[in-house]
């Protein structure tokens, strides 16, 4: 292990290697306390204060992020848990272990001090209901049901021991820097030292020490689920040069196993601002883009968690297929459309339709587009895709959040229906259809595996009557030699096309993902350290600037505009159908 500050930091300058790059000094080292940062007696969360404790909690955590509870209730590393990488390092020691539930993890706590596990457990004890009591009051004030935090989200809680080291040059360094908390909810006993800053209103000021009081603030996990009622604070912590400071902080944390997403209640009305995400791991931070001295703030972004799945799922891949699909589609029954054979096929077709039922046909996609076969991995990413066309179009608010509410909906078949080129508003049910083998029942294995089957099944079903129509068709095309060869070839270029859909899609997303960008979330905050504006006003500019620094995210705009306009003029509210007649302010996000 790298060796503790502690163990060295006397007599000595700063070392380079902890000097911070100015713009990310602490700066001016005092800094005004905040007075009003709210201070909040849980002792008096009952009877008819309870409702007035509730509202001081919620208007607490949505202005601030932070408020300082009176209720009072391993690893040993340096710096942080990524030091051989990290390019400045902490002044700061940390010692850190889960401590729920506590059977399991005692035993692994240090033996010494010989009251270490005996206080510290009792303290864990004590953090834990209060966080449980505190999550408790957040879901009243979110008007979510009882318990809503209890049980798995808030299953896990991991213990952070920090110790600053008096520091050589406080303003040149930092205890931690600025970053917002990965978990649900962080109580941290900071003693009675200063240094923990809070950025609010795009200012640093202290959180003062106060006697008896605990520091409770929100982590990312919340801001997500209460869909950004609540905010997640930003915050650091500076040194100083005449004592040590320990602090410890508890961070509530879900099971891993949890889905993290907004309170379906509290996004009625509201678009839902996160997508859900699962396997949730605490030390899973995000990439940053540093360079564009953002801060990221959710634990989700461009994170990517299955890679070789989801990457084969990239939005990039959808506009791709989509187009390059749709386009040989258009080409081939063009070709087809005068043509007798294609009379025959559409005439034996249509009995057969009818003898089967629409469904059947319309499932194995087969209805007017003989070449979608890829739809399947299509489909499933639309909703992506819109979030795309969002960005790439800087479509307006309302017309992108009244696509969200209808994302399975008649939002997305319109969408595909035209982008596949089908433009009968009849023929809805046909893209309805296709979108069949690619939903699931549920979410576990084996719910999938029935979907899937089931489907299959289906397909099979339809297969099974177009495969002859096929074969009868080549054979009265081709002459006798060469059918056989034909034949073949047609069976064949079936296989050969799903598999280069297939190939395709991951050829393009191992490039998407190669650019270090990964599949981007339908809504990403990156802040920028400006003040003034609001989350959502700045998220969509700011996510167009690190993706449009990216040639191939360009690429795919570029086709998710032109895919988009051509169909769907609707969402370009009053700026027009094609991207030629996109407003200039819709262009400087091209
Ligand atoms: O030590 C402190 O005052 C704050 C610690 C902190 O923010 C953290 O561990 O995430
Ligand atoms: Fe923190």
């Amino acid at each position: 292990m790298e060796k503790l500050v502690s163990s060295w930091y006397k007599n000595k300058t700063l070392p380079e290697s902890y000097i911070f790059p100015p713009e990310t000094r602490p700066g001016d080292l005092i800094v005004p306390t905040c007075k009003t940062i709210p201070v909040i007696d849980l002792g008096k969360a009952v009877g008819q204060n309870r409702t007035l404790i509730v509202r001081q909690i919620l208007k607490a955590s949505q202005e601030y992020g932070f408020f300082q509870d009176l209720t009072k209730s391993c690893r040993l590393s340096t710096s942080s848990s990524n030091y051989t990488r990290e390019k400045v390092h902490h002044w700061r020691d940390k010692l850190g272990h889960h401590c729920h539930p506590l059977e399991d993890y005692i035993k692994l706590w240090p033996e010494k001090p010989i009251r270490y596990r005996e206080v510290v457990a009792s303290f864990s004890i004590e953090a834990k209901k209060l966080g449980s009591r505190i999550l408790e009051l957040v879901a009243e004030g979110l008007e979510l049901q009882s318990g809503y935090f209890g049980h798995k989200l808030s299953e896990s809680m991991q213990l952070s021991v920090n110790h600053y080291p008096p520091c050589p040059d406080p303003s040149l360094t930092l205890g931690l820097s600025k970053h917002c908390d990965p978990d649900l909810l962080t109580i941290l006993h900071q003693g009675d030292i200063n240094g923990l800053q809070l950025f609010n209103n795009g200012e640093w000021t202290g959180v003062e020490p106060l006697h008896n009081a605990l520091v409770v603030n929100i982590g990312n996990l919340l801001q997500i689920i209460s869909n950004n009622k609540l905010k997640s604070a930003e915050h650091r912590v500076v040194t100083n040069s005449r004592v040590a400071r320990t602090t410890a902080a508890f961070f509530i944390y879900p099971s891993d196993d949890s889905i993290i997403e907004p309170a379906k209640s509290l996004i009625r009305g509201d678009a839902s601002l996160y997508r859900a995400f699962d396997g949730f791991a605490p030390n899973r931070e995000p990439q940053i883009a540093k360079k564009h001295g953002l801060i990221v703030r959710t634990p989700t972004l461009f994170s990517n968690p299955k890679p070789s799945l989801r990457a084969a799922l990239a939005p990039g891949v959808n506009v791709g297929l989509m187009i390059v699909m749709s386009s040989l589609c258009n080409l081939t029954l063009t070709e087809m459309m005068g043509n007798t054979y294609h009379q025959k096929l559409i005439g034996v077709f249509g009995i057969f339709t009818r003898f089967t039922g629409r469904q059947v046909a319309d499932a194995q996609f087969y209805g007017e587009k003989y070449y979608l076969v890829t739809m399947l991995i299509v489909l499933k990413v639309l909703r992506l895709q819109l979030a795309y066309a969002w960005f790439a179009l800087g479509l307006r608010r309302e017309d992108m959040e009244r696509a969200l509410e209808e994302q399975y909906g008649a939002g997305v078949e319109e969408v595909s229906v035209n982008i596949s080129g089908i433009d009968r508003p009849e023929r809805v049910n046909h893209v309805n259809h296709t979108l069949y083998p690619g939903l699931s029942f549920g979410h576990t294995p084996k719910s999938v595996m029935v979907t899937l089957c089931f489907f299959r099944f289906w397909l099979g079903f339809g297969i099974g009557g177009d495969y002859p129509l096929f074969a009868t068709i080549m054979s009265e095309y081709a002459n006798k030699k060469t059918r056989g060869a034909f034949i073949a070839a047609v069976f064949a270029m079936q296989g050969f096309g799903t598999l280069s859909g297939g190939l395709f899609a991951i050829i393009l997303s191992s490039a998407f993902n190669a650019t270090g960008i990964g599949v981007p979330c339908l809504f990403t905050f990156l802040v920028p350290e400006s003040k003034g504006k609001s989350l959502e006003e700045i998220s969509v500019p700011l996510n167009l600037v690190v993706m449009m620094e990216n040639p191939m995210v360009s690429v795919i705009q570029m086709f998710t505009v032109h895919a988009i306009s051509r169909t769907q003029p609707r969402f370009f509210g009053t700026s027009g159908g094609t991207a030629d007649s996109l407003t200039v302010d819709d262009r400087k996000f091209l």
